[in-house]
């Protein structure tokens, strides 16, 4: 028999200025205090969300081809269904994986930062700022399966879970190589990282923007364990299983007390953040950097 939940949706998520829904994307919508929904299967156009077989477990799929990019619909997509899985009590661990084949995904979308004007940088960073922000302070055991290529935001979203199983293929690579691009890696991004492989290891990896391959990210502690490739998605759901096994309160309250003051230090000044941010985006120096970046890669294939 088809198990189905009713997910109670705030409509005060609907009403954030940074979340300019498009409601076609987001069919499971209604702007009124709730919607009854399937739980056998629901998300949005680039995120699917499907219970798996173990209750209170599901799968969130994200599916932005080419390569998963961090677009503004996608950072929307994702903290919207992650609400929902958070507001339906019967979640209480959740995988995170890609739809791309050899890419998790390829970080923050270059085309969002690059070209358009300071409003536009200023919505979508609040975006991203709240992308980290709930995923990083959530109550759900989040599970990252890292299934191909893993770089910058990319990196950033698996560093906000509780456990990372990356896929053991030497093609693939972690880590947050903004310096390459010519950026700054941000403080909070920069904290995640600390707070996962210590501080002498964030200096390094941060300044040579190094791309870890698996073996070595395990070595580093940038992920927890490597399995073949074809396991990525079954290991991450027993890891969620022996999760599951410690009471959700003391856990919740122990992750809460190890993450909030991290999140809090960008809490505090989310805005001189984004004032940060468009004004160092909008530098024509960085502009002439992601551009030359970006035309790096379109040309790879020429
Ligand atoms: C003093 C200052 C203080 C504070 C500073 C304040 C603020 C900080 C400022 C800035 C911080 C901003 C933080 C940014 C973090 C990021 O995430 S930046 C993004 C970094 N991402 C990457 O470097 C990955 C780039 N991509 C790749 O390496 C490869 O594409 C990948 C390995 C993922 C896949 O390779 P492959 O399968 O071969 O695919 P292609 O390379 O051929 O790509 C297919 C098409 O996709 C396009 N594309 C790839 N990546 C992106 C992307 N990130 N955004 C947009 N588009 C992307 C690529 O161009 C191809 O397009 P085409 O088909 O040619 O049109």
């Amino acid at each position: 028999m088809a198990l189905t939940a009713v997910v109670r949706i705030p409509t005060r998520a609907l009403l954030r200025p940074w979340a300019r829904l498009r409601d076609s994307a987001l069919g499971w919508m209604e702007p009124v205090g709730g919607v009854e929904v399937s739980t056998q299967r629901f998300g949005s156009q680039r995120v699917l969300v499907e219970p798996a077989s173990a209750a209170g477990v599901a799968v969130m799929t994200f599916k932005n081809p080419p390569v998963n990019s961090l677009s503004l619909e996608l950072l929307t997509e994702l903290v919207i269904n992650l609400e929902k899985l958070e507001n339906d009590k019967t979640f209480r661990g959740v995988v995170l994986t890609s739809d791309c084949p050899g890419i998790f995904s390829a970080g923050l979308d270059l085309t969002e930062i690059c070209g358009r004007n300071p409003a536009h940088y200023a919505e979508y960073w609040k975006a991203v700022q709240e992308m980290w922000l709930r995923l990083y302070l959530s109550n759900l055991m989040l599970v990252a399966a890292i299934n191909g290529a893993c770089p910058a935001g990319g990196c950033l979203m698996s560093l906000t879970c509780d456990y990372r199983v990356m896929a053991d293929n030497p093609k693939y690579a972690i880590g947050l190589n903004e310096t390459l691009l010519g950026i700054v890696a941000p403080f909070w991004f920069k904290d995640t990282l600390v707070n996962t492989i210590g501080h002498r290891a964030s200096e390094r990896a941060l300044q040579l923007g190094l791309l870890f391959p698996p073996t070595e990210a395990l070595q580093v502690g940038m992920v927890d364990r490597l399995v073949p490739e074809d396991q990525v998605q079954s290991t991450a759901l027993s890891v969620l299983a022996q999760w599951m096994a410690i009471p959700d309160h003391a856990r919740q309250l122990t992750k809460n007390m190890m993450r909030k003051p991290t999140a809090d230090g960008l809490l505090k000044k989310r805005d001189e953040d984004i004032q940060n941010f468009v004004s160092f985006i909008s530098r024509d120096s960085i502009q002439k950097s992601l551009q030359m970046y970006l035309a790096k890669l379109r040309q790879k294939k020429g």
